[in-house]
């Protein structure tokens, strides 16, 4: 039980709701047990009657048959009223709790460092703040609920149940642990059963999804009788594992009829034996089976709420391992201040620690405000790294960066961050409209506004194409556009933050010079003062440029303006020459 100590705090926080809950538990069971005796005691009365020994009149008779009735029927409509507010408290918190517990988990995983998430799988991610906080959730809400009830109507009934016949009492109850027991294992069984059943349908709707993304390339290779032929062996497993589901599913009934079936044989029995030896009358048999009916559910549920406890138990484990997970790179400043946009690295080096490859070795170099700086270099060279260790989403092994003359673990981060305009080197769109992925980093935008760094991103004109314009859906990932059009949504999202430090990361590979060079001088002419740095291989983006740097197995090979790296002779000269050449012919 040790994991689901972490719910204690929100198990405090709406301690009243449960408190609550248990008292309801207490009435709702009191006024189902209430009326059982009342049954006995009418049948009694009408079984004295037909032998004639009862002394009442036939009129008091019937007022009292009238009153046990009323009580009969009232009793539950009373217990049923209690048992949806017991529902509506108990059950309500365990609903607020899972929110709450899903808000701190996706609160966590922002915190989280962008190394570790990238090494996670997205799927255990999402499982972790979608399944384990359901299994959670039963826990917290029908888990609590049936323990404090069967706690509660055990009491109550027992209670009754001694005062009327202690030994029929043990006749009736001794099955019902084993009734327990066996919806216990039962359930196990079927908890796992259901995990592999959730996970061959996980399988398959992944293995959908990348058919339907890589549609055209099964197509080119004319994969689809192969691809077919997978899906149906998929398919399958699937199928014989649901089918084994299914069974064992279908054993719960036949098994709870046994064990009631055997409890109200025992009843019948030794109730029948007691009544023939005068110990007890015709009523308390019939109280008997209307207790152990009373009894079935929260046994049955015993086994459940064992079983969902167990499954709950798990969750939370893997639920806290993440939840423990320290948050590695923290905000240590509030200040508020202009950022210039000078950057400095000192002898920094980095290694990804997943993999052990060191990205960058020893690097140092320095922009100025205001300046354009290219970074070349072959495939794994470390240049996107440089643009994570400035956006400080990884940290330097060794080293130190400095913005504005000031070391970057000193500044705010999140003023920092707000100041970098970053355009990845595969354009991310989120599924919504052009306007709100071009909106994504600010507040309530005008369309005047958007309209403007769509303008400047060159992009305007190919959106007002569109029949649906600024409100275009993009489709999941931005399906529905080209290359180039993605590429430069994402750069309108990136200017729109009006930044200081841009940053391009191979992102004008899809668009052509031309354009590439309005899209440059657009930023440029936008305000005086902005540091830009361009990821390229095209060696096209080099033009007004104040720098190349170009990079190989993360050191600096070459560094100067493009006339000293053209004198040179080295990397830079010859991938001009080659590049220049191919544009000619
Ligand atoms: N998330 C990561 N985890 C582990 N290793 C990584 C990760 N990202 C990059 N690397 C490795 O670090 C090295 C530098 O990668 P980086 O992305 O900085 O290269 P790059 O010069 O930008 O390459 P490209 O031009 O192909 O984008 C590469 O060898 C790469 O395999």
């Amino acid at each position: 039980m040790s994991a689901l100590k972490t719910l204690n705090p929100y198990l405090k926080k709406h301690k009243k709701l449960l408190f609550l809950g248990g008292i309801f538990i207490i009435l709702s069971n009191f006024f189902t047990i209430y009326p059982v005796k009342f049954v006995g005691k009418a049948i009694n009365i009408i079984a004295e009657t037909l032998q004639q020994h009862s002394s009442l009149q036939k009129h008091e008779l019937l007022k009292q048959l009238l009153l046990y009735g009323g009580i009969i029927v009232l009793a539950p409509v009373i217990s049923g009223v209690l048992k949806f507010y017991m529902r509506q408290t108990i059950i309500v918190a365990s609903r607020r709790i899972e929110f709450e517990l899903k808000n701190n988990i996706y609160k966590h995983y922002q915190k989280l460092s962008f190394t570790f998430l990238k090494k996670s799988k997205v799927g255990d991610l999402i499982n972790r703040i979608s399944e384990d906080v359901v299994n959670v959730r039963q826990y917290l809400g029908p888990g609590i609920m049936y323990s404090i009830n069967l706690a509660i109507m055990l009491i109550i009934v027992l209670f009754y149940m001694l005062i009327s016949d202690p030994v029929m009492t043990a006749y009736a109850l001794l099955p019902l642990p084993f009734l327990s027991y066996f919806i216990y294992k039962q359930s196990s069984i079927i908890n796992k059963k259901t995990k592999i059943v959730q996970a061959e349908q996980s399988n398959i709707s992944s293995f959908v999804q990348d058919t339907f993304s890589g549609i055209r390339v099964i197509k080119s290779f004319t994969q689809e009788e192969y691809i077919t032929s997978k899906y149906i062996n998929k398919s399958n497993d699937y199928r014989q594992k649901s089918i084994s589901l299914a069974s064992t599913e279908a054993l719960f009934s036949p098994l709870m009829m046994l064990i009631i079936g055997i409890s109200n044989i025992f009843i019948l029995y030794v109730g029948g034996q007691r009544y023939i030896n005068g110990k007890i009358d015709v009523g308390t048999i019939t109280d008997f089976f209307l207790y152990l009916n009373i009894l079935i559910w929260p046994f049955t549920a015993l086994g459940w709420v064992t079983s969902i406890t167990r499954r709950a138990e798990a969750s939370m484990e893997r639920i806290n391992a993440f939840l423990e997970v320290q948050e590695e790179i923290t905000n240590n400043c509030s200040d508020i201040y202009p950022i210039h946009g000078n950057i400095r690295f000192e002898n920094v080096s980095y290694t990804y620690p997943n993999t052990g490859i060191k990205a960058l070795d020893n690097v140092s170099f320095e922009i100025f405000s205001g300046e354009t700086t290219i970074f070349m270099g072959k495939t794994g060279a470390g240049k996107s790294t440089i643009t994570l260790l400035i956006e400080r989403l990884i940290e330097p092994d060794s080293g130190t960066i400095y913005i504005d003359n000031k070391p970057l673990k000193q500044h705010n981060l999140e003023l920092l961050r707000n100041k970098i305009g970053y355009v990845p080197q595969e354009s991310f769109l989120f599924s919504d409209t052009i306007f709100n992925n071009i909106a994504y980093g600010i507040e309530n935008p005008s369309l005047n506004l958007i309209e403007k760094y769509a303008k400047q991103a060159e992009i305007h004109s190919s959106i007002m194409e569109f029949k649906n314009q600024y409100q275009t859906e993009v489709g999941e990932r931005g399906v529905t556009l080209s290359g180039g059009q993605k590429q430069r949504i994402s750069i309108s999202r990136a200017l729109i933050k009006d930044p200081v430090i841009f940053m391009f990361d191979d992102s004008l590979s899809a668009v052509d010079t031309e354009t590439e060079e309005k899209i440059l001088s657009n930023i440029q002419s936008n305000i005086e003062l902005k540091t830009t740095i361009i990821i390229t291989h095209r060696v096209s983006s080099t033009k007004n440029s104040d720098k190349i740097i170009i990079l190989e197995n993360g050191a600096i090979k070459e560094e100067g303006s493009h006339d000293d790296l053209i004198n040179k002779n080295g990397y830079y000269s010859e991938l001009y020459k080659k590049q220049i050449t191919q544009k000619r012919l």
